[in-house]
């Protein structure tokens, strides 16, 4: 079957449905996600190179720490409390030859952040790439409706937890590392019922954009990814059923996306193969065009 027709296939196998915490669990969705293209070979592109993927255990997160283990790359995978999803992707990273460690963590905390990258410096001595792609979102129809617990737990996770890691990385990182923070088509189209989780993604892309200047001239590389709808534990969690059913539904290509389909971008950025590369951001959004 083409990669295509396979994505095409768990697209329209998606019934409505809902899981009851967030965050959701990979492990009790129905169909799977796709987390691994067996036709991507790896060429040793982050041979020697060790990368903490927040977010990991999961989702996008653990698509990427597949394929970064299929180029060589150690892994450190942090994650809030998905202890059986975590540990499930480290068994498959590992026998793609990847040491790789999981580490339960809050990413809103500073300290603990801290302690993820001395975890990281620790077990495998240096870090040379930072997936920043822990995050949270509450759908509320009504503006007025959002409560203030809400909005600070969606800034604090998706945002200020993007500056903690990276404030706690930067210091470890060298020439030709690179940080890749994960955005959202929301920052760039907006979303009516997710306004303070977009206004996180804006400020994500604000902070790729800001932060790659910064540290340009140390020859540390700052992008990120924008996805458009993907079949992840997020999804479940946090949507209706009717939501689930549809996502992906109004994009130009008809679909949601499967985590796989974004691996790719991850290496790129996270490689030399964009050595030109620094404070852009990547559109894998099933052909939604936004203003970059
Ligand atoms: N699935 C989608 O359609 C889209 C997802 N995204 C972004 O992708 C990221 C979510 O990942 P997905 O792969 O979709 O879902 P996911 O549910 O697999 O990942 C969410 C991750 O965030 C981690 N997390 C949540 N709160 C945390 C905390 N306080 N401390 C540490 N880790 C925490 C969870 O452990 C989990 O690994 C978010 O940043 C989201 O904005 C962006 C656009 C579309
Ligand atoms: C969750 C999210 O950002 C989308 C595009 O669905």
């Amino acid at each position: 079957m083409t990669e295509e027709n396979k994505y095409k296939q768990v697209d329209e196998a998606v019934e409505g449905y809902t899981q009851d915490r967030q965050p959701g669990i990979e492990k009790d969705m129905d169909p799977k996600p796709i987390f691994e293209d067996e036709n991507y070979k790896g060429s040793e592109k982050l041979k020697d190179k060790v990368a903490i993927i927040t977010g990991g255990d999961s989702g996008i997160g653990r698509a990427v720490a597949i394929a970064y283990a299929k180029e060589g790359a150690d892994i450190v995978i942090g994650y809030l409390d998905e202890h059986d999803d975590a540990k499930k992707t480290k068994e498959i990273a590992e026998s793609y030859g990847a040491k790789c460690e999981i580490y339960a963590f809050d990413v809103k905390q500073k300290a603990e952040c801290n302690k993820l990258v001395d975890f990281t410096i620790e077990n495998f001595g240096k870090l040379n790439v930072l997936v920043n792609h822990a995050g949270v979102q509450y759908p509320t129809d009504e503006f007025l409706d959002i409560t203030e617990e809400k909005i600070r737990e969606t800034f604090e996770t998706n945002i200020y937890g993007i500056i903690f890691m990276s404030q706690a990385a930067v210091p470890h990182l060298h020439k030709g590392d690179a940080i890749i923070n994960t955005t959202s088509v929301t920052a760039y189209r907006g979303s009516p019922e997710l306004i303070d989780y977009s206004a996180t993604n804006g400020a994500i892309t604000s902070f790729t954009r800001s932060l790659s200047g910064n540290l340009a001239e140390k020859g540390i590389r700052v992008n990120g990814v924008a996805p458009g709808p993907i079949y992840t534990p997020l999804i479940p969690a946090t949507f209706s059923a009717e939501k689930v059913e549809k996502h992906g539904e109004s994009t130009p290509m008809g679909r949601r996306g499967q985590p796989s389909e974004l691996a790719p971008s991850y290496v790129l950025l996270a490689s030399n193969d964009s050595s030109y590369m620094t404070g852009q951001v990547l559109h894998v959004n099933g052909g939604d065009f936004v203003t970059t």
